[in-house]
């Protein structure tokens, strides 16, 4: 595999090799139901009961045996409240007061609503029918014994969260967040709140889109902030930060300039490089490499490159250490407007989306067309348009994949 960037992978091969890398993916921990929001569940959930247990009255009324509505009058025996353990039995023209939520009591098998029917003096006048089983939740409407509810894998939203909480699931099995250092390097580059001494500088951008971008994928972020092009320094903060981290992610110094170290780092450091080089445009410049089970990505330092390149090959490792099925969802949808692709590689470009009628549209309203470094094009709910290697001019009306960004 080249070293000098001049050659290249293809986008669909660097995707393959980065799928076939193995991953620590069996690391979890119980975490309390409440803190279980964001995390990613490394536990089928099986419901260990029918939900409801016994058919349940859905609305305020009284239980009666279907056949006994022809009587036009019944006995009211009493009431049975939500939450009572009713244990009377029905007879032939009884009915028992049967609230929204309550058992239905033995021998019935309907409900008929309050607002169906006149009380007076311990007994009902039936005004208006109902169907065999009205206001009746039966047994295992909600899900049975055994279903599995929520599949190993799933990243533990509202939804999730509740129907847990109905499951008694006190305790979570959650994937450990895996942990990802992020490292902006670059001389000309100031961390946030840094004094500038020369208008040359740059504020660093980079680490912190990078940080919230893994934190949102479920990553632990190690924040280690910038550091200037000098070989040594840098060699050993990586050294370091592999200790610890599982992913180490570095921005800048990965081109072809006098003062871009780090790939030259990577090897140093008995790291494997997986492959540097790869038929994309933002991030051509990309190096993965390997050292045991940890991961160094070094990404190109343009900031719309190295955000691109996170989101193709950081957020892979990061759901496959957590399990996850998919890092991101990629949708087809239609151009709203001519594409003209740029280079000869696999090219990512900042879009809107718009769902019309159930379909997804794409267009560049308020898109710049520029170099690598306009990080504003990711605004405003932006997704990423993927135009493969061999497409060149896309005639509005061409569907294209797109990535969706708004959730991982
Ligand atoms: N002669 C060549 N020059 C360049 C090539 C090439 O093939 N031959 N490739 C270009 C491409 S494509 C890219 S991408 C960049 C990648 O270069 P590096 O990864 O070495 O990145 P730097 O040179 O350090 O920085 C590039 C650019 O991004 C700005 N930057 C850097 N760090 C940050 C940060 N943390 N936050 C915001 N912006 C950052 C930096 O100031 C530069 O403007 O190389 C091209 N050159
Ligand atoms: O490889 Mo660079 O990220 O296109 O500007």
């Amino acid at each position: 595999m080249s070293i000098t960037g001049t050659d290249f992978i293809s986008f669909e091969t660097s995707q393959n090799m980065l799928e076939l890398l193995q991953v620590n993916n069996h690391r979890y921990e119980r975490v309390p139901l409440s803190d279980a929001l964001g995390r990613v569940l490394a536990q089928d959930i099986v419901a260990e009961f029918n939900d409801p247990q016994f058919p349940t009255a859905s609305m305020d009324g009284y239980a009666v045996r279907h056949e006994d509505l022809q009587k036009g009058e019944l006995i009211v025996l009493g009431d049975n409240p939500a939450g009572h353990d009713e244990t009377r039995v029905l007879s032939e023209g009884e009915s028992i007061k049967t609230f929204t939520g309550s058992m239905m009591p033995a021998g019935s098998d309907t409900l008929i609503q309050i607002e169906n029917v006149t009380y007076n003096n311990g007994k009902i006048t039936i005004n208006e029918p109902v169907e065999r089983a009205n206001a009746v939740r039966p047994v295992g409407e909600g899900y049975a014994a055994g279903d599995v509810l929520i599949k190993k894998g799933t990243k533990i939203g509202f939804a999730e969260i509740g129907v847990m909480a109905g499951l008694n699931q006190v305790m979570v099995k959650v994937a450990l967040r895996p942990r990802v250092a992020v490292i902006a390097t670059g001389s000309e580059i100031l961390d946030l709140g840094e004094n500038s001494d020369n208008l040359a500088q740059i504020r660093s951008s980079n680490n912190y889109t990078l940080a919230a971008l893994f934190e949102q994928a479920g990553a632990e972020v190690i924040q280690l902030g910038t550091a200037p092009d000098d070989r040594d320094a840098i060699m050993r903060t990586f050294e370091n930060a592999l200790e610890s981290a599982d992913i180490l992610v570095s921005t800048g110094g990965v081109s072809v300039g006098d003062y871009d170290f780090v790939k030259d780092i990577i090897p140093r450091l008995g790291a494997e490089v997986v492959y540097k080089g790869v038929g994309i445009k933002p991030g051509r410049h990309i190096l993965v490499a390997q050292r045991a089970n940890k991961f160094i990505l070094a990404l190109p330092g343009f900031a719309y490159s190295s955000t691109v390149t996170a989101i193709l090959y950081a957020l892979p490792l990061i759901a496959k250490m957590l399990g996850k099925k998919a890092p991101f969802k990629t949708v087809a949808a239609k151009l709203q407007e001519d594409f003209t692709k740029r280079s000869r590689f696999t090219e990512f470009t900042a879009c809107n989306i718009v769902v019309e009628d159930g379909e997804y549209f794409v267009n560049f309203t308020g898109k710049k067309v520029g170099s690598s470094a306009i990080l504003t094009n990711m605004l405003d709910n932006s997704a990423l348009m993927i135009a493969g290697e061999d497409d060149k001019f896309l005639e509005a009306g061409t569907y294209v994949n797109v990535i969706l960004l708004e959730s991982f």
